[in-house]
């Protein structure tokens, strides 16, 4: 199903995933008084992928904290797997926020240290993972003095090495370039391999086969 270039070899091999399903029913957002989001039903089953897209202020950003359980619905629930309503497990989600999750005085190899070791991750993981993104020759830059599509890139690998099976990512591809988009694609391919779903929220193209997509623009 998956067409990838980057052969899996080229991957690390990381603790197999506990892929799980994703269930919306009924959901409805409101943020600062205003409808965003009205009886949505969604499901994402293991492999699948979702994208998010819609104007500036539709509410993309606000459904996948919902979905992450950091925004409470005004009506409906979110289901993952066999994890109690409303509840999500902690080793259950990837997250990628706006935020890259980088100090700028620290360098990639330090930063990204820190997040596989809180993730249990081995080391060994981050650089294949940063060549993946094409930032492997970045390993000894402070995050401060990298562009905002290598900090990106690098957020993108401290996602990874959390080794979740949902990954939330709100505009993953908002800085990359095309070959960068390109790596992103192979990146959640791989992830999509191995049995991890995903929903991204996105004003860029994003050629992911078989995504689904859902516009929030059509609430407005
Ligand atoms: N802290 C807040 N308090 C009140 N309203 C908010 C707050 N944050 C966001 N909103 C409103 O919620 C709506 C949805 O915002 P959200 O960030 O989810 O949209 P989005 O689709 O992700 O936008 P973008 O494409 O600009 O990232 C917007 O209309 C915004 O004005």
């Amino acid at each position: 199903m998956l067409a990838m270039t980057t052969a899996l070899a080229e991957f690390p091999a990381l603790e197999a995933l506990s892929p799980q399903t994703l269930e919306a029913s009924g959901l409805s957002l409101s943020r600062g008084g205003l409808r965003l989001v009205e009886g949505l039903d969604l499901a994402l089953a293991p492999s699948g992928a979702l994208l998010l897209t819609g104007p500036n202020g539709t509410g993309k950003t606000t459904l996948l904290r919902a979905l992450a359980g950091l925004v409470r619905p005004d009506a409906g629930a979110v289901a993952i797997g066999d994890q109690p309503a409303g509840q999500v497990a902690a080793d259950t989600l990837g997250w990628l926020g706006h935020a890259d999750g980088l100090k700028p005085n620290e360098t990639l190899r330090h930063a990204l240290r820190f997040w596989a070791d809180m993730h249990g991750t081995p080391r060994t993981a981050i650089l294949p993972l940063m060549r993946v993104m094409g930032i492997g020759a970045l390993i000894d830059r402070p995050a401060g003095q990298l562009s905002r599509g290598q900090q990106r890139r690098a957020g993108l690998v401290r996602a990874a090495l959390a080794n979740r099976p949902l990954w939330l990512l709100d505009e993953p591809a908002g800085p990359l370039d095309g070959a960068g988009r390109d790596r992103l694609a192979e990146l959640v391919a791989w992830h999509r391999s191995r049995g991890g779903s995903v929903i991204a929220a996105t004003h860029q193209t994003l050629d992911w086969p078989g995504a689904a997509m859902l516009d929030l623009g059509m609430y407005r």
